[in-house]
């Protein structure tokens, strides 16, 4: 699992270890890390050519003594200084290895540019001075390696309200900020090197589930299983005008862990829906979960959904069954999965601002309407109402196709039927829907039907270690 904690968490653990160790000692294991992983990156030392923009404070720090390491294997390192207050004795120390103090110019020969500006000390934003060098360094095509994070992001939300850093490799300390996860920051972080620095964390603010934690939770059959003790999953979904979106939605609850998917809908949709899956049962009965909301058009009846609401069983409400939702409503067991403008709608703010601040408005939802929210969109987000919050972060911008959220409602419907509870099934759901997206689309575009079908593989495969 990989976990991200609030800068305020770092700042205390680091306080704890700092005072166990002689001074310097977590910038030089930071600073360490640092310069192997530009090493990599660079695909070697010697000769090449490194500038480091420095800002005012300790990641200004960690990217002079960096330098500095590099430096002494023979790199030719620069370093821009943006603030009079650049940490002085890694300026010194760059100084004595050959590294030279010079200016943005430099960045026109650079084979690397590295963004010491801010880090968890940082406002977001940029200064005019070090957007000015950022610039610079996007025009002449010169990667850029963030330090810890890329400056100007907001590192404890995501959010990207200004002028930002755009990396291609995040050096990071210690564990993940939120901003390494979640959208619109996540995808200025470029892929993310952890570095460990010997920190003692408390839990994490934020997690996001990894092929691991995806095999511990996932349903696997036992010998003494049946297709009802694994679970019997009701979809009421469809409609004549999208008869579409039931036939999506029970094949991506056909292709997850249930052993039964009973589908309750109009007669023509049902017929339509058995032609494509001949394995399902119409007509209502015994179930152990509910999905429910998918392309429900005119058919929604609204009463009918809330009763199913306040029954026991859990269910999973997508689409237009959303609007059942009301917050003094008993929901235990529910998990509500609309994307930016659904939420938006529930919530009365513009779609814009949730995709601005996703953590924020997936929080708000799931502590106003006391069910777990799962926001879909870039980084999907999956807020439970004690606060627990994992992110998706294996998605991919070809998930974006018509009916994929319907594949995703009948999966982790199914998910829920066999027994997880709403964030588990949630965020189980988006990891898998996100491999089979990958899987099937492998680069390219993709149909929503296939990545259902796709779900099979891309699960197999998980669970036999092999992604
Ligand atoms: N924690 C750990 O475990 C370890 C931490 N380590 C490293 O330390 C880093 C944190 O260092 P830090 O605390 O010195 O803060 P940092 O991010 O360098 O900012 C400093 C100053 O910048 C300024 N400033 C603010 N916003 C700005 C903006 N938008 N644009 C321009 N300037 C802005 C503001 O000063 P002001 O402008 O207010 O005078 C602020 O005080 C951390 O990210 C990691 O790299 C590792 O070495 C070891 C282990
Ligand atoms: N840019 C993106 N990157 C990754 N995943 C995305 C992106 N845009 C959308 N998705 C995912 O695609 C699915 C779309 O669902 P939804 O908006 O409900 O579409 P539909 O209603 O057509 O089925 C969700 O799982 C969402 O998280
Ligand atoms: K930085």
């Amino acid at each position: 699992m990989r976990r991200a904690h609030t800068v305020e968490q770092v700042r205390s653990a680091e306080a704890d270890l700092m005072a166990r160790l002689p001074e310097g000692t977590l910038m030089q294991r930071a600073a360490g890390g640092l310069a192997v992983a530009l090493g990599n990156f660079m695909g070697g030392v010697y000769g090449r050519r490194v500038v480091l923009l420095v800002g005012s404070g300790d990641n200004g720090g960690d990217a002079l003594y960096a330098g500095e390491k590099l430096a002494r294997r023979g790199a030719q390192v620069t370093a821009v200084l943006l603030s009079d207050k650049a940490h002085p004795a890694g300026v010194e120390a760059l100084r004595l290895a050959g590294g030279r103090i010079g200016d943005a110019d430099e960045l026109a020969h650079a084979d690397v540019a590295v963004d010491g500006i801010v880090g968890i000390g940082g406002r977001p934003g940029l200064k005019p001075e070090a957007l000015a060098a950022v610039r610079r360094a996007e025009q002449h095509g010169v990667p850029i390696v963030a330090v810890d994070v890329p400056s100007g992001v907001d590192v404890d939300t995501g959010e990207t309200p200004a002028e930002h850093v755009r990396a291609a490799l995040t050096v990071t300390f210690g564990t993940h900020k939120v901003c390494h996860l979640i959208d619109p920051a996540a995808s200025a972080c470029g892929p993310v090197h952890l570095v460990d620095i010997g920190l003692d964390l408390p839990d994490p603010a934020a997690t996001a589930l990894q092929g691991p934690d995806i095999r511990a939770l996932y349903p696997v059959p036992r010998g003494e299983s049946d297709k009802y003790s694994r679970g019997v999953l009701g979809l009421l979904a469809g409609s004549a005008q999208y008869p579409g979106a039931a036939v999506i939605a029970t094949s991506g609850a056909l292709a997850g862990p249930v052993g039964m998917v009973r589908y309750v809908g109009p007669d023509a949709v049902a017929a339509e829906v058995r032609a494509e899956h001949p394995e399902i049962v119409a007509g209502e009965g015994r179930v152990q979960a509910w999905a429910i909301g998918s392309g429900l058009g005119d058919e929604l009846d609204l009463p009918r959904i809330r009763a199913l609401l306040d029954a026991e069983e859990p269910v999973v409400l997508d689409a237009d069954g959303l609007k059942a939702l009301d917050e003094s409503g008993d929901h235990d067991g529910i998990l509500a999965t609309p994307h930016a403008g659904e939420l938006g709608r529930l919530l009365g703010v513009e779609r814009s601002a949730i995709e601005a601040e996703r953590l924020k408005y997936a929080r708000v939802a799931a502590e106003r309407f006391d069910v777990t929210f799962l926001l879909k969109g870039s980084t999907t987000v999956v807020a439970a109402p004690d606060g627990q919050v994992r992110v998706n972060t294996n998605g991919t911008p070809w998930l974006a196709t018509a009916g994929s959220g319907d594949v995703l409602a009948g999966l982790c419907g199914a998910l829920l039927a066999a027994g997880l509870n709403p964030l588990d099934a949630g965020s189980v759901g988006a990891y898998l829907h996100a491999a089979a997206a990958r899987l099937a689309s492998a680069y390219g575009p993709v149909t929503a039907m296939r990545i259902a079908g796709a779900l099979p593989e891309a699960t197999r495969r998980i669970l036999d270690r092999r992604d």
